[in-house]
């Protein structure tokens, strides 16, 4: 095996952090010197949780704000803020490699994620190899690829990938459409990632999947000269290869979790009872959208923990939210909490269904827990993710919107009844989760693809 030193980036956010900082765990556990580096005032956020293992070091990059300046960067737009993190990043970066080149473990190779797609730039201009970190599905990866040779090309239903169903624009991730907000800097940023990618006559990604579970996307990106390799799901070794019991997070949390209550409240319910109900770390609920949730949840009759996060623009609706809940009696039937351990709430015994954003993150955790889902898809990636669920593995159901705005009670209601009940499709959607979940565990366990493709890299 040759000595290995990865420089390990990530843009700055949770969705993003865990899956990166899991491959650095796992790398490192394998006997490669690995760096993590995110930017400064992040890193400065986490420095409190992050692992602590052998091999394994931390580095931070400035995005052009000093970490007491953050109320400067709210101010901001997104894409402004992205413009800076490229100029000031991609120099900052410089540095860091130049530094590892002059000391006594030289970074070999820069592993660089999504939304960074300048950093195939510094490596290159530094002769140093680099890999793009592909932490959405292969199948959104295929679709960036496609669209990234068809600019102007809006077909709808589209065939993304052979032996998949057909993809109507609402089954695509949401920043490709012309109406969305994002469009206007991310479209032009995915075609950024894959005009990199084509500079390397056989670019190195690695794929945050397994191989059983997207077969045809991948075979699809192979087609097109890209040297994929999957090295995924990527959650704590204790829920998937049980190589380490003691890692049981990620480890690099953004919010703050109260343990004690909700898993007291869990062990007291039967199995497969509970309703969990979490949006991720980004989406941004509305009031009426929270009440149409909580009546479903109510109405019901199901015990559910629901995460609402506590954020400045969600926090007036948060406040009455809680008066809702205790207007309603909750009681002993629900839980409100506003972050968790997510990967060990999915895996307690007493979890019957998993109502979520479909980010990525949270779709493998479910997949690998054997956990049904309900579907409520907002942006990006999350759509093409629900659009699998449902429609290729049958873990799950899309609940559908009214006029794309609202889920109501009576459809989350249905919902619940389907994945939930006795009928024969929710019988199952149930198997089927049981089916995913055995294929994940063989794909991380030794020998299984996941495990010799993180060897590969390794060679
Ligand atoms: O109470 C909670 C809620 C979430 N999580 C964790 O937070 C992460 C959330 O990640 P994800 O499910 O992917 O959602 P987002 O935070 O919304 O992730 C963003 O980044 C993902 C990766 O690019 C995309 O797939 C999403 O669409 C995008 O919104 C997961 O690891 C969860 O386990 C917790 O630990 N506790």
């Amino acid at each position: 095996m040759k000595s290995h030193h990865f420089l390990i980036i990530s843009f700055p956010i949770q969705g993003h952090i865990n899956p990166i900082l899991q491959l650095a765990k796992n790398l490192a556990r394998l006997g490669a010197k690995v760096t993590f580096a995110t930017t400064e005032h992040i890193l400065h956020l986490l420095q409190d949780s992050l692992p602590i293992l052998h091999r394994l070091s931390y580095a931070s990059f400035s995005d052009g704000h000093h970490h007491e300046e953050e109320k400067e960067k709210s101010t901001k737009s997104t894409a402004e803020y992205m413009a800076e993190l490229k100029r000031v990043g991609s120099e900052n970066l410089t540095r860091i490699l130049q530094e590892s080149m002059d000391g006594p473990e030289p970074v070999t190779c820069l592993v660089y994620s999504l939304l960074l797609p300048w950093a195939a730039a510094v490596a290159r201009d530094m002769q140093i190899p680099s890999a793009f970190l592909s932490i959405q599905c292969a199948t959104a990866l295929a679709i960036y690829h496609r669209f990234s040779k068809h600019h102007n090309e809006i077909i709808d239903p589209v065939d993304i990938i052979q032996d998949l169903p057909l993809f109507s624009s609402s089954d695509l991730p949401t920043f490709l459409l012309p109406d969305n907000p994002m469009y206007s800097f991310m479209k032009p940023m995915m075609i950024e990632h894959m005009q990199e990618l084509e500079k390397d006559p056989k670019p190195l990604v690695l794929l945050n999947t397994f191989e059983e579970l997207e077969q045809e996307a991948i075979e699809s990106l192979k087609a097109k000269n890209i040297n994929v390799i999957t090295i995924g799901p990527l959650i704590p070794s204790a829920f998937s290869n049980g190589n380490d019991s003691t890692d049981k997070s990620f480890g690099g949390d953004l919010f703050i979790s109260k343990k004690e209550d909700y898993f007291k409240w869990l062990d007291s319910k039967p199995e497969h009872s509970v309703v969990y109900v979490a949006f991720g770390s980004l989406v941004v609920m509305n009031k009426d959208q929270k009440v149409e949730f909580l009546h479903g949840l109510v109405e019901s009759k199901r015990p559910f923990l629901w995460v609402i996060r506590s954020s400045s623009s969600d926090s007036v609706d948060e406040n009455e939210t809680k008066k809702m809940i205790d207007d309603n009696n909750i009681g002993e039937n629900g839980m409100i909490v506003e972050w968790c351990a997510q990967m060990e709430v999915l895996s307690h015994k007493s979890i019957g269904c998993f109502v979520t954003h479909c980010g990525w993150n949270s779709t493998l955790e479910g997949l690998i827990c054997g956990v049904p889902f309900i579907c409520c898809p907002h942006f990006a990636d999350q759509p093409t993710n629900a659009k699998l669920v449902e429609e290729v593995w049958g873990t799950g159901v899309r609940a559908r919107a009214n006029g794309e705005v609202l889920i109501e009670r009576e459809e989350f209601k249905k919902c619940l009844d389907v994945v939930m009940g006795e009928g024969d499709r929710g019988k199952e959607m149930r198997r089927n989760a049981l089916k995913w979940r055995g294929l994940a565990l063989e794909a991380v366990k030794e020998n299984g693809s996941t495990y010799n493709n993180l060897i590969r890299v390794l060679a």
